[in-house]
């Protein structure tokens, strides 16, 4: 398929997907990203489709060199992308072929340089400490020589709209000896990240109207208008947009390649990737993120876990009708998916979507609906919190399903709980000790079991698994893999009265097929475990027996 700009003409190499994770996403705080990494974050970039992947600084840091060395030495064969070495211009009173930095751009042997220059006549003054005519002269000679080489350029303008407002001729005149040199792209930089979108298209608009030049863009996100401002560039005529996976860079970061990607293909019609790229864009945003180390930013424009994610009773209902009638889009064309939350805003309707999500038709189980929705809202205002555990709400439904309907199945607790107990021993040298017991019926018979853990909970898990494992051996591969605990003041349980905080826990479990979440609430925070706990067996005790509804332990 060929790829076209919004007018319609071919894209090829008319419209630029540039990223620069690697060079100015690593100057987030925080990331630093080993050879190894900057290999991978290429290849994952490479296969979305973007057409140019600035690698780094060689000659500035010894990591830069080696990714270049090792991306000339074969172990990059990118197949969409180009790679770009980043550098700036030779220094003030040198020439460019005697500046060890700019030799270090040709040695890294990449087909394309950016050349950072500065465009703003104070910086040329007071950073660079010389004039505007040995400023442009810096810029002539360095992407003279390097296209002479062979090299194909790219002329990052720095701090240029802050620039052109304060001098435009000094701006300008920088832009010209780039092109003049043979620069491919003049990118315009807002480097402070001031700008705010209708300015800044005035200004790409006014460039490329007094020059002619072919422009390009590179936001920082200092206003929080990096994306807007990149989107806002190209409707003014910008044909190559840099761009950060998830918006990492240098202080609040950059434009966000992901937004930016699906708001020029879904909202501007531009086929910017290969196809099949758009569908790649939330699996390889997850990717990027594991790689720089940063949790996925759950709250992402268009690929982030909550992007498509309802909450209020009311969309749910609109959404029953028709998902997009309150999804700016269907989710799938950025690989991402729709989900419903069931908390103290649900209705119906949520309820009704949310029993589809996990397999239960509620169409017509209205009673257990309404039942599980007052149960819902109930135990939300005193503590409890679904959102996030699926499998104690599935738990909920089902046993709603059971009180309602006398056909339908129910099973509870595989085992019936006499007592537990636990200890904590605090020894003369430091060390503590939790030791728990418990006594269940299980199996029809009575068992009592005890185990030590790192701390109450542990030592409870230890205890149960203990007890249950000789008579239900599938416990054993019910796996506990986060524990998160949360306290509530009375704020958040208001209906509860008094001053004691209740503690809520969210327990999540695994059997290597299936994760899934359970919560338990009380004023005790091994009790609360406790619940949380025997939801998750609950639950899997459910999928053993297949098909055999179950009521939980919510009271
Ligand atoms: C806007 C951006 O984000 S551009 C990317 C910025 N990225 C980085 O800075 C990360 C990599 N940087 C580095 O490793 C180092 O800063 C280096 C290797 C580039 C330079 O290190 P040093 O030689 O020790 O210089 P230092 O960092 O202190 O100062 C930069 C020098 O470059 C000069 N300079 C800055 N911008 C430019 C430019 N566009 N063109 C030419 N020279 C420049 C400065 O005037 C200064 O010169 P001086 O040494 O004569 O004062
Ligand atoms: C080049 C660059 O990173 C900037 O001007 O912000």
């Amino acid at each position: 398929m060929t790829r076209t700009t919004p007018a319609g003409t071919p894209l090829g190499d008319s419209f630029h997907v540039y990223d620069t994770t690697l060079r100015d996403g690593a100057q987030r705080e925080g990331i630093s990203y080993s050879v190894a990494d900057k290999l991978a974050v290429a290849r994952l970039l490479d296969g979305l489709g973007v057409g140019f992947v600035e690698g780094g600084w060689p000659g500035a840091m010894p990591k830069d060199t080696e990714f270049f060395a090792r991306a000339a030495a074969g172990e990059l064969a990118l197949r969409h992308a180009v790679l770009v070495a980043f550098g700036s211009t030779r220094r003030a009173g040198t020439t460019a072929e005697r500046d060890p930095q700019v030799r270090a751009l040709l040695d890294s042997q990449a087909p394309a340089v950016t050349l950072v220059a500065k465009s703003d006549r104070r910086h040329i003054e007071r950073a660079l400490r010389t004039d505007v005519a040995e400023a442009a002269e810096m810029v002539r000679d360095t992407v003279a020589f390097l296209v002479r080489e062979g090299r194909r350029v790219f002329l990052d303008a720095e701090h240029f709209f802050d620039g052109y407002a304060f001098d435009p001729d000094t701006s300008l005149r920088v832009l010209t000896a780039g092109v003049e040199a043979g620069a491919d792209v003049v990118v315009l930089c807002d480097t402070n990240g001031g700008q705010l979108p209708l300015g800044l298209a005035d200004t790409v608009g006014e460039v490329i109207a007094r020059t002619g030049f072919r422009v390009g863009i590179h936001c920082q996100d200092d206003t929080g208008c990096a994306v807007a401002n990149s989107v806002a560039a190209v409707q003014a005529g910008a044909t190559h947009v840099q761009c950060t996976a998830n918006g990492y860079g240098e202080r609040a970061g950059n434009a966000d390649l992901f937004p930016v990607l699906g708001n020029l293909a879904v909202k501007l019609g531009m086929d910017v990737l290969p196809e099949g790229g758009l569908a790649e864009l939330t699996r390889v945003s997850h990717a990027l993120a594991e790689l720089a180390n940063i949790a996925p930013d759950t709250h992402q424009a268009y690929v982030g876990s909550s992007a498509f994610a309802h909450k209020a009773g009311l969309h749910a209902s609109a959404i029953k009708v028709d998902p997009l009638l309150y999804n700016h889009i269907d989710p799938e064309r950025v690989g991402n998916d729709m989900r419903v939350l069931v908390t103290e805003m649900a209705g119906r309707a949520s309820l009704e979507l949310k029993g589809h999500e996990l397999g239960i038709d509620l169409a017509d189980r209205p009673e257990a609906v309404d039942s599980a929705l007052r149960k819902v809202k109930d135990l939300e205002a005193r503590g409890w919190s679904f959102e996030a555990a699926d499998a104690s709400l599935e738990l909920l439904l089902r046993g709603e399903i059971a009180r309602t309907d006398p056909d339908a199945p129910v099973a509870g607790l595989p085992f019936e709980l006499e007592s537990y107990r636990v200890i904590l021993d605090h020894h003369a040298d430091g060390g503590v000790v939790s030791e728990a017991t418990v006594k269940v019926r299980v199996a029809g018979r009575r068992v009592i079991a005890t185990a030590e853990g790192t701390g109450p909970v542990h030592a409870l898990d230890a205890a149960l698994r203990e007890a249950l494992v000789p008579h239900l051996p599938w416990v054993e591969g019910v796996e506990l893999v986060d524990y998160k605990v949360r306290i509530l003041t009375g704020g958040a349980r208001a209906t509860v009265g008094g001053t004691d905080a209740v503690t809520r826990v969210l327990v999540q479990s695994s059997d290597r097929e299936l994760e899934w979440t359970t919560v338990g609430v009380h004023g005790n925070i091994v009790e609360a475990s406790w619940l949380a706990l025997c939801d998750a067996l609950v639950h899997k005790a459910m999928r053993v027996r297949s098909g055999v509804g179950a009521g939980g332990l919510r009271g």
